[in-house]
């Protein structure tokens, strides 16, 4: 469960009285997530979330994350909004912590994924790129190419070898091949980063949001399209592709966003990228998230076995033609 700082409605009822949002009648602290502290609120008014920033989220990123969900709603995505209180102040301090009252969103995350919801999503993330074309401000990726060999090494090799056998090796021997053929030169913009099935809330077939935008960031669009990729079209473990997933991801998305050829050239790079990010900040959790955390940690494995699938040429040439 990820819930780092525990609140009492004492508390949390001080906190709303700076807001007009009604008075609180319910609080519950939310079993999902794993980076920040997150509680359901329901007032007399309406329903929220409160959310507490901990671990990998730096407040002084927080009014990128601010700029970008207020662009994307008035572009018309399904995107929470940060609730401003009487005085207009949309961040806020609770605990000791940086928090942020949120626009709750109705919907469920899908576990297991169907064609529709899978092209759904696609079609969502291709209307973000499209909306974000004209987004101005910058975040640099914190888990971009540039750290993921440092990450390794925080890991330390018998960290590593300790979840899997080889695996310092298998990394170190990844970051080499894609340090060198990473491209430079590629049209960026201002990407989600983490579209994984438990950030899209749907009800039925349809995308009611997307969120949990903390890792949001500067980088290539056919990065964010091969992170939604490695994460809606296998099984949670990664050990079997769903080719039917990944067309009607790939379809949703190429209806909404024109991708450009050298993108398209660099999607098995990314799409390995992806896997290497994913594996290595669940290898560092898994090493690193203390016993008593209220947390349920992720099996960095899931995401090798989708590495080893996406270095398969025949497997890529499948996905892309
Ligand atoms: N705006 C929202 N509307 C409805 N539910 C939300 C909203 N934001 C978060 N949640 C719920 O809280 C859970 C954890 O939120 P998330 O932002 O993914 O946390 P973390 O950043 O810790 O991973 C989500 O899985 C979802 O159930
Ligand atoms: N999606 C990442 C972990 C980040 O968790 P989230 O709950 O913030 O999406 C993973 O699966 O490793």
């Amino acid at each position: 469960m990820a819930v780092y700082t525990h609140l009492g409605p004492e508390q949390v009822s001080l906190f709303l009285s700076q807001y007009d949002v009604g008075d609180l009648i319910a609080l519950k602290g939310i079993a999902e997530g794993v980076e920040n502290s997150n509680y359901y609120l329901e007032t007399t008014k309406n329903r929220f979330i409160l959310t507490l920033y901990e671990n990998r989220v730096d407040p002084a990123d927080l009014p990128f994350f601010y700029a970008l969900l207020k662009h994307l709603h008035e572009a018309g995505c399904k995107v929470p909004r940060f609730i401003a209180d009487r005085d207009g102040r949309w961040l806020q301090e609770i605990a000791g912590r940086p928090a942020c009252l949120i626009e709750f969103l109705h919907g469920v995350s899908v576990t297991q994924p169907n064609r529709l919801q899978a092209e759904a999503t696609g079609a969502a993330l291709g209307q973000m790129h499209a909306a974000l074309a004209d987004f101005q401000p910058q975040r640099p990726n914190s888990l971009g190419i540039s750290v993921w060999r440092s990450l390794a090494r925080q890991c330390t090799t018998s960290g590593l070898e300790n979840i899997y056998q080889g695996l310092a090796q298998r990394i170190e021997a990844e970051c080499d091949f894609l340090e060198l053929h990473w491209p430079k030169d590629l049209p960026m913009g201002a990407i989600h980063a983490d579209l994984f099935p438990d950030n899209v809330l749907m009800l039925g077939n349809q995308v009611t949001g997307l969120i949990d935008f903390y890792f949001a960031c500067t980088d290539f669009c056919g990065f964010d399209l091969a992170v939604t990729h490695s994460a809606w079209c296998f099984a949670p473990d990664g050990s079997t592709f769903h080719p039917d997933l990944s067309a009607a991801l790939l379809a949703g998305y190429n209806r909404h966003f024109a991708i450009d050829v050298p993108t398209r050239d660099a999607l098995p790079l990314f799409l390995r990228g992806a896997c290497l990010r994913f594996l290595l900040t669940r290898c560092y959790d898994w090493i690193n998230t203390p016993a008593n955390a209220l947390v349920t940690r992720k099996d960095p494995l899931a995401f090798l076995r989708r590495l080893d699938f996406y270095s398969d040429k025949d497997n890529i040439s499948a996905i892309l033609g």
